[in-house]
């Protein structure tokens, strides 16, 4: 380690606290640099970061981790946090990788971090119930809430703000306004806060604002600072902010990457007797050419060369990933009906929803970080005449889980859902895998639910649900189909009918999309070394499930498998169990998936399935063993 490192000799926010002003810039120039290493060499949220490396610094001089409360929003930005309270490591080279830190805070990682995240919103309701909590006990601890701007899209974080003021007299929100989502910010707050970046402090500085600075130790020097801008309008006093409308101070904006400045104004924030908000204005990306050029990109990247932003490239003729196909699937459908719509709730790029905005804007939406709102917005939709297509992550979706219920099922709505990265998102870990759809869907009324083997049959799945005049789900996984050629028309597909691939009669698994794969390799297996005979289906729904099929096949069958890509608890081996129970089919069955637990994050689908059991030679393993059990065969012979 360089000798000369300041970062090196930061073992905690004490370190950070007994630097000298003078070794505060050249702290963040290594920060930043050792940023860009991690995340060059193993992917991740490089420019959220970069853009809050003054702020984090600021914030650990000012207050006092464990005891005073840092929330961060989403916590994606926390990389810098974590260098700066202990975790500048091994660990860190290996940030969302195996054995690696999470890339969001997380409690069990360090007391630093009193509140995990991954999904955005949480922040300030969090953070004002540990208000409340301190209120409650007398305590004296200081509540930081670090927001994004786009967090603000979230209409958690508004229901937050309206209760702030009935329900704490003390706490610091922190307006991160870098003016990015993941995408470009959207709607009218993120409209308005851009108005208040070019509406300078001294604007809002009325008599009862200067009053309230002057009661506040600190207060004094940030009417100097303040006032720094000459006061050369007869309108001296605008509008307060809408903050202040909610009963919160508002001051800013504020240069995010001053550190004295920031200091200046988290000293004063620290002792304010009021709630308040400081809007900090932040680049993202900052000291990465590449980052700042391209904030989509480096929001949340892959590997990458710190010098020309470019990534590995896909090996040529790579299949396309699922999210494009999707995109180019629902663009066609739009440019032949116009009653088509597609809705993200911010996440044009990664659900491939950017190639409907650019190619027929007027059928596209983005609503924001608002998934339950873009549920709503869908139904309503729905009731005038649009078939609308929402494209929202499996575990983003859970969000919309009472709008689903409340508007769209209940009212029977044409509302297609295409539920992306089910399955695992290995990077990302526990808040972001979507193993949990079909649980929370099936057991509503009028849901259909489908997953595709490939790309090709995700298409037929896309024309079957905009066909289908109800509510209607596709999951598939993050990442890229199998290469199969994807034909140029869609076929439509029975609801409910699942596809025989491999004829078989004394073991049948059923395997739900991309496990089908680990089922055709099982399959040949057991019949090479066993003189069972083997059938493999591809199931194609979870709901409603290929029950004739299931049945006819049970009544002769030794053993059915399920395979899902999903938690066990259930799941799709729960509707298979369920349709036979009630059908009085004793015929066992051996359901895979996975378990009743959190699913850390990995490196790789690969990684995470090798340690939970979900890996061809474990699932092989437990199907031979429950063979046996039933006395169907010998104990078969485990390929090494
Ligand atoms: C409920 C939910 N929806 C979508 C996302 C995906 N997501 C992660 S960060 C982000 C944008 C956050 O923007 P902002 O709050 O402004 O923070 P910044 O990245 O600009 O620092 C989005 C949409 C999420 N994490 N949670
Ligand atoms: C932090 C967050 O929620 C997003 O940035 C997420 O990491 C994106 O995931 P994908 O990379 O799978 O689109
Ligand atoms: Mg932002």
């Amino acid at each position: 380690m360089n000798p000369e490192s300041i970062l090196s000799k930061i073992r905690n926010p004490g370190d950070v606290k007994a630097l000298d002003k003078s070794q505060l810039e050249p702290l963040a120039t290594e920060i930043r640099k050792r940023i860009i290493e991690v995340t060059a060499a193993n992917g991740g949220h490089v420019g959220p970061n970069l853009g809050v490396v003054e702020l984090t610094i600021a914030l650990h001089r000012i207050f006092d981790t464990p005891k005073d409360r840092f929330v961060f929003d989403v916590s994606h930005q926390g990389y810098v946090h974590k260098l700066l309270t202990g975790r500048n490591d091994e660990k860190f080279n290996l940030i969302r990788q195996k054995d690696g830190y999470s890339g969001f805070l997380n409690r069990e990682e360090s007391e630093h971090d009193c509140y995990g995240a991954g999904h955005a919103g949480t922040a300030l309701s969090a953070a004002l119930g540990m208000a409340a909590a301190r209120d409650q006990r007398g305590t004296d601890e200081n509540v930081v809430a670090v927001c994004g701007d786009a967090a603000f899209t979230c209409g958690i974080t508004l229901e937050a703000l309206n209760n702030i003021t009935d329900s704490t007299k003390r706490l610091v929100v922190i307006l991160n306004d870098n003016e990015w989502s993941i995408d470009k910010n959207v709607g009218a707050l993120s409209r308005y806060f851009n108005e208040l970046i070019t509406t300078p402090i001294y604007n809002r500085m009325n008599e009862d604002f200067e009053a309230f600075l002057k009661r506040v130790p600190g207060g004094e020097s940030l009417i100097r600072l303040g006032s720094k801008w000459k006061r050369e309008t007869k309108d001296f006093f605008a509008s307060s902010s809408i903050f202040e409308n909610f009963g919160l101070r508002y001051i800013g904006p504020i240069d995010g990457h001053n550190i004295g400045e920031l200091e200046q104004y988290l000293k004063f924030a620290r002792n304010a007797p009021e709630p308040l908000v400081l809007h900090v204005i932040t680049k993202k990306g900052k000291g990465s050419d590449v980052a700042i050029a391209q904030p989509e990109r480096f929001h949340g990247t892959s590997p990458f060369d710190p010098e020309t932003g470019s990534s590995k490239p896909g090996a040529p003729g790579s299949p396309p990933k699922y999210q494009d196909v999707v995109g180019e699937a629902v663009v066609a459908h739009c440019k032949k009906d116009k009653t088509i719509v597609g809705i993200t709730a911010a996440m044009p790029s990664g659900t491939g929803f950017d190639k409907l905005r650019d190619s027929l804007p007027q059928q596209y939406y983005d609503v924001g970080i608002a998934e339950e709102h873009a549920v709503l917005f869908a139904a309503g939709m729905a009731t005038n005449g649009l078939h609308p297509v929402c494209a929202i992550y499996s575990t983003f979706l859970q969000r919309g889980i009472d709008p689903i219920i409340h508007d769209i099922c209940l009212q029977n709505l044409p509302v297609l859902f295409c539920m992306d990265r089910a399955g695992l998102s290995p990077n990302d870990g526990a808040t972001h895998h979507g193993l949990f759809d079909i649980a929370y869907l099936r057991g509503v009324p009028r849901t259909v639910i489908m997953q595709p083997q490939n790309e090709d049959e995700l298409t037929d799945m896309v024309a079957t649900g905009l066909q289908h005049q109800g509510p209607a789900f596709i999951r598939y996984p993050r990442g890229s189909g199998t290469g199969v050629p994807i034909k140029k028309e869609p076929k439509i597909l029975e609801i409910g009918k699942a596809e025989v691939i491999r004829q078989g009669q004394d073991v049948q698994i059923w395997a739900l999309g991309t496990m089908i794969s680990e089922a055709e390799t099982i399959a040949s297996r057991i019949a090479e070394i066993s003189d069972l005979s083997v059938g493999v289906v591809n199931a194609r729904f979870a709901k409603p499930i290929d029950s004739a099929l299931l049945q006819e096949q049970a009544k002769s069958a030794k053993l059915i498998v399920t395979l899902e890509d999903h938690v066990r608890t259930g799941g799709f081996g729960t509707a298979v169990l369920e349709d036979l129970s009630d059908a009085g089919i004793p015929t066992p069955v051996e359901r895979i998936g996975w378990p009743d637990q959190f699913i850390e994050h990995g490196n790789s689908n690969k990684d995470l399935r090798q340690a939970f059991g979900l890996d061809p030679q474990s699932i092989f393993d437990r199907v031979n063993q429950r063979l046996e059990a039933i006395g169907a065969t010998q104990n078969l012979p485990t390929s090494s």
